[in-house]
């Protein structure tokens, strides 16, 4: 089964062609990595897939449920308390008053915020917090898939690393059950893509396709670190897939 599938998308600005010939597909409870050079079409993809860009070419299926999308930048609302930015969508969904609060306080402690966060405004809280503030409106309405584009790229090593095991966390569910949500995860950093993904797809440098793809090793948040600084190794030193990933220089695109 397929939850989302991406057919020969093709997309322009302006008359500048910026994607071509994009084919992927996400299954259920997968998180699958996009990486590429900065301007090589990573965030147009995210945003035709998600249907914010209708393309110009190609066809988009959605299978999932509902979906939700987590951004570099977290897009709260200043005037809203973190707990009115999580109800959001709740609001908009016309879920009833009532059964708000109990979302939000779980959305809330899936994304790691303290109950006290709840009634700060965004200016009162880090950045850290605020993009988990980002994630719990994202988890809020629950979706079965999540797009994220770059979510942890302004962050600090280490919290980078706490986020990304965050989201490892939230996706996947307790007792054997299915993972809650499935994402497409589009960043530049290939060790996050190996950290978090199932399988990290790789843009052609010039954006014209998807170059190759490599299923990762191991399950997200069960992958040693040696294990993925080898695999970062092995993938930046020998693997030929890999070789424009960091020394591009976007400037050169057409
Ligand atoms: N709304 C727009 N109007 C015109 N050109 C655009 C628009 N959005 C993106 N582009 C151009 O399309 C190309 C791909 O942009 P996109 O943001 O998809 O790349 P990206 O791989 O996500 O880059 P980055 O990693 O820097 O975010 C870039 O050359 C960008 O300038």
């Amino acid at each position: 089964m397929t939850l989302l599938a991406l057919d020969r998308i093709g997309h322009a600005f302006f008359g500048r062609t910026v994607i071509e010939r994009i084919c992927l597909t996400v299954g259920p409870g997968e998180i699958v990595s996009l990486i590429g050079p900065s301007g090589s079409g990573k965030s147009t993809i995210a945003h035709v897939a998600a249907g914010l860009l209708e393309p110009r070419e190609g066809a988009v299926r959605r299978a999932y449920r509902r979906h939700a999308m987590v951004f570099q930048d977290p897009r709260l609302l200043p005037w809203a308390t973190a707990a009115q930015n999580i109800a959001l969508p709740l609001r908009l969904a016309c879920v009833p008053p009532r059964d708000r609060a109990a979302r939000v306080q779980e959305a809330a402690a899936r994304a790691g915020l303290l109950p006290e966060d709840l009634d700060k405004y965004p200016s009162e809280l880090s950045g850290g917090m605020r993009q988990r503030t980002a994630i719990a409106r994202a988890l809020a309405p629950d979706p079965d898939f999540i797009y994220f584009d770059e979510p942890f790229t302004a962050l600090d090593v280490a919290l980078k690393r706490r986020m990304q095991d965050l989201l490892i966390a939230a996706a996947a569910t307790t007792a054997g059950a299915g993972a809650r949500f499935a994402a497409l995860f589009i960043t530049h950093d290939l060790m996050e893509a190996i950290r978090i993904s199932h399988r990290i797809l790789v843009l052609d440098a010039e954006g014209r396709g998807i170059a190759g793809e490599r299923r990762v090793e191991g399950t997200p948040g069960h992958r040693a670190d040696a294990m993925v600084f080898a695999l970062w190794q092995g993938y930046l030193g020998a693997d030929p897939l890999f070789a424009h990933v960091h020394d591009i220089d976007e400037r050169r695109r057409p």
